[in-house]
């Protein structure tokens, strides 16, 4: 039997990977959308026509790119609510603004006009009844040192030149940014409980906490729907 249907994971499920660079989003979508047979949506770092600019001079590029972004998830997310779901998402568009756009602002590296525009955009985009939420966010966190130790391995030049500072200050950014986060359930998953290139059967319990999350998640719902409108339910 399918695990997704093992774990009761609902065909059209949408799931959004969450986490600080290095932390393993990109492995962790691949091998969740191979298990569940979802297809795949990533962040493309090569053709990203900013991003090397931007590791040599935050201050000249840092809107272009925030707005390059944003522009780029919005796509990605029409296409997964086209497709009808069935998709893992490589980061979610609520980072480009929770932490980057603002951590970028508020190290002066965006002036205060263009943090605003892009602010307007994102809220007219994506802060709306009709933007489609992910059904879950899995949110991977780990000590600063594994992640450190994870971007040193997998080196992106732009990213090895870049002062740990950075690194730092985002990691520290991030365990903030989710404590509030409220737009869609979320799953904590560190990085340290699972090992998916020692062993492949990791996957299991990931998938299987992800269906006892979309579950509860579901029931909650039922119940609230059956207290606004007891006629319907
Ligand atoms: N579970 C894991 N154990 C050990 N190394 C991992 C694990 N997951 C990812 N990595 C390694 O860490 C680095 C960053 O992973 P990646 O998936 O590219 O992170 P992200 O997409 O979050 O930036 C890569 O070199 C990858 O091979
Ligand atoms: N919104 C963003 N602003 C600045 N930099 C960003 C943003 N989104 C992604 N990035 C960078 C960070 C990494 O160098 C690459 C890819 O991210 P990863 O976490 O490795 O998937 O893009």
């Amino acid at each position: 039997m399918e695990l997704r249907e093992k774990y009761n994971i609902p065909c059209r499920t949408v799931i959004t990977v969450a986490g600080t660079v290095g932390a393993g989003k990109s492995t962790l979508t691949r091998a969740l959308a191979e298990a569940l047979n979802f297809r795949t949506s990533f962040e493309k770092v090569d053709t990203n026509p900013y991003l090397d600019k931007f590791y040599n001079d935050f201050k000249r590029w840092s809107f272009h790119l925030q707005v390059y972004f944003l522009a780029e998830r919005f796509k990605e997310q029409k296409r997964m609510f086209e497709y009808g779901g069935g998709f893992v998402q490589d980061r979610s568009i609520y980072e480009d603004t929770g932490i980057f756009a603002q951590m970028h602002y508020e190290k002066g590296n965006m002036s205060a006009v263009d943090y605003e525009t892009y602010k307007n955009l994102f809220e007219a985009m994506v802060m709306t009844p009709y933007f489609p939420h992910p059904d879950l966010m899995i949110y991977l966190e780990g000590d600063l040192e594994d992640i450190l130790e994870r971007i040193k391995k997998r080196g992106r030049p732009m990213e090895q030149q870049t002062p740990v500072e950075y690194w730092i200050e985002m990691h520290k950014r991030y365990e903030q940014w989710i404590n509030s986060f409220n737009a869609c359930p979320v799953l904590r998953l560190n990085i340290n409980e699972y090992d998916l290139f020692q062993n492949k059967d990791a996957i299991e319990p990931i998938v299987e906490r992800i269906g006892y999350m979309l579950q509860q998640v579901a029931t909650v719902k039922n119940k609230r729907d059956f207290i606004s409108n007891p006629d319907f339910a």
